[in-house]
């Protein structure tokens, strides 16, 4: 009998990755990345107003991209489950036929018909107002998902769409989370009604929740704007966790790449909560997805019965581990900050001698810069005197998300060189990780373990050091860069019934611990005043 097989992908900002697995033995027999073609050359995005959006086109292609690399020697037809993990709040306008108004020829170029990446801030007004409703309606929406609405979440993007664009509001017929919109894809699902809505995205960012009876109701979106009016009873009441069967496979796969029409798909969710999984998270374990941004992850039995966390992400029954409750926090720029210093320094020599560089030496540039700025920071003293930054570069997620906050810097000057300015960076990084644990301890939450994963502490020792010495806690990095993609899988094996749970399906492929990084403790007490310095800097 040949060997039943599943699939993880993940939906990141710039790519998707797959994995394709034995779950038996965990053992990867595959993996592919695709990165998105338009996204890569940033079409229909506008930096400056903080407008990031995404062509449906580019997952779709990637999607088969991915595929023809996993199979480039194993056989689809082996494959029994699929899982999906996407960036999130990430939603699109749709039609009746869960299509993506951007496929129509109409819609193609119209960046509002496109999705609304998590990292597009164009709707700050529209979350102030959701707020303003919220605080004075009868119960308030906002307080699973940390008491603030952000402008990076699902009703304040559908609002500012409805009132910038009247084509686009005139022809949604309603709206998905890319969360939703991949399993229903996969499946080639065209009824809307039969989508079955992922828990952690609507718990997260459309605050969803058992006691409301679903979503907010109609009386307070419509208090909120009366554009809402015209999508009622158009969203959904139920929701599921990604262990549950999505539906199956479409006749396009099929045909395409030769899967069994048997294959199941399983309810989506955001990437950094299948992370979490993938990462082996452990009840008051926080498991920290450091990259572009981080997703700072924790899970707690509800019968622990914890107190609402203010100006976190939220706190959802089932969002990332099935029986207990998924805390999310975060922050908006993390790796974001290092690339942007990245351009900022190697930009103008690009574009000075850029026609005199040869290929070998743009990419050698481009690939010594991280290496050459970490030796010349690592070097540097730890003292009360540095540099400090706040890491607000892409405004606060959290704690209490503000998106209108901008960077700034205390103490620099003439002596001040690249080093310098990257160990502060680094160090605000860390800041703004320390600040979240502090907030889940003000809540009383102990966090009695850290886990690093994503892209940054696999490349950075430093970072991780850093990390460590900041927040004052052991931090483990373990043997997976793919940690979305791996807890993706975790979740297919579970729900094609190869484990019972997936606390069974964790033990067999989560990745392991394969290094702990522990403060220094001299560095420790510096970083202390250090860090009173940072936050006095971001209260100002
Ligand atoms: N050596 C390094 N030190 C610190 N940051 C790095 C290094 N190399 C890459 N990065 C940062 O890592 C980020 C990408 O993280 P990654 O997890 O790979 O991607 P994503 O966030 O898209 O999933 C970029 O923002 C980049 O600035
Ligand atoms: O914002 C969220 C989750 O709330 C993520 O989807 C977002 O951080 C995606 O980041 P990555 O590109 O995976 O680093």
């Amino acid at each position: 009998m040949e060997t039943k097989l599943v699939i993880g992908l993940d939906f990141g900002t710039d790519s998707v990755r797959g994995l394709l697995l034995n779950p038996v033995t965990g053992e990867e027999l595959a993996s592919g990345v695709s990165y998105y073609k338009r996204w890569k050359k940033q079409l229909y995005c506008n930096p400056e107003k903080d407008q990031y959006r995404q062509h449906p086109l580019d997952y779709m292609e990637s999607i088969d991209e991915v595929f023809r690399k996993l199979f480039a020697n194993e056989r689809a037809a082996n494959v029994v489950a699929i899982a999906t993990n996407t960036t999130g709040s990430t939603p699109v306008a749709v039609d009746a036929n869960c299509r993506p108004l951007a496929l129509s020829t109409e819609f193609s170029e119209n960046p509002n018909a496109m999705f609304l990446l998590w990292k597009d801030h164009t709707a700050t007004k529209e979350a102030d107002e959701i707020n303003v409703v919220s605080k004075k309606w009868e119960v308030d929406y906002t307080k699973y998902c940390g008491g603030i609405y952000s402008s990076e979440w699902f009703w304040a993007k559908i609002l500012h769409i409805n009132r910038t664009d009247d084509q686009v509001f005139q022809n949604a017929y309603s709206w998905m989370e890319q969360s939703d919109w991949i399993p229903a894809y996969l499946c080639g699902t065209d009824n809307l009604a039969a989508v079955k809505r992922n828990r952690c995205a609507a718990g997260h960012k459309a605050m969803w929740h058992e006691s409301f009876g679903g979503l907010p109701s109609a009386a307070f979106l419509n208090a909120v704007d009366p554009t809402f009016a015209a999508l009622s009873n158009r969203f959904y009441s139920d929701t599921y966790t990604s262990d549950q069967v999505f539906g199956q496979i479409a006749p396009y796969f099929i045909d395409t790449f030769g899967f069994n029409p048997a294959t199941i798909i399983t309810v989506g969710a955001i990437d950094a909560h299948h992370g979490a999984v993938g990462a082996g998270i452990a009840p008051y374990t926080l498991v920290k997805v450091i990259g572009t941004s981080t997703c700072d992850m924790l899970v707690v039995p509800a019968s622990d019965q914890l107190p609402l966390v203010e100006g976190i992400c939220g706190q959802v029954d089932g969002s990332i581990d099935p029986g207990m409750v998924g805390f999310e926090a975060g922050q908006s720029a993390f790796g974001d900050m290092f690339n942007w210093f990245k351009k900022l320094l190697l930009e103008p020599t690009r574009a000075i001698i850029g026609d005199q560089l040869s290929p070998e030496l743009a990419t050698k540039l481009d690939d010594a810069f991280f290496r050459y700025v970490t030796m010349e920071a690592s070097q540097l003293p730890v003292t009360e005197s540095d540099l400090v930054f706040t890491d607000y570069h892409n405004g606060r997620r959290t704690p209490d998300a503000d998106f209108s906050l901008h960077a700034s810097a205390y103490g620099f000057g003439l002596a001040t060189q690249a080093g310098h300015f990257f160990k502060a960076l680094v160090e605000a990084a860390a800041f703004g990780s320390r600040a979240i644990l502090e907030r889940f301890r003000a809540f009383h939450i102990p966090i009695e373990n850290v886990i690093a994963t994503g892209g940054i502490p696999t490349k950075s020792p430093y970072v991780v050091q850093v990390l460590a010495d900041v927040m004052g806690v052991n931090i483990h990095v373990i043997d997976s860069e793919q940690t979305c993609a791996l807890g993706s899988a975790i979740f297919a094996a579970t729900a094609c019934g190869i484990y019972p749970d997936v606390q069974e399906a964790k033990k067999a492929i989560a990745a392991k611990i394969v290094r702990t990084y522990s403060p220094d403790p001299e560095k420790q007490k510096t970083y202390e005043t250090l860090y009173n310095r940072y936050k006095k800097l971001a209260h100002d």
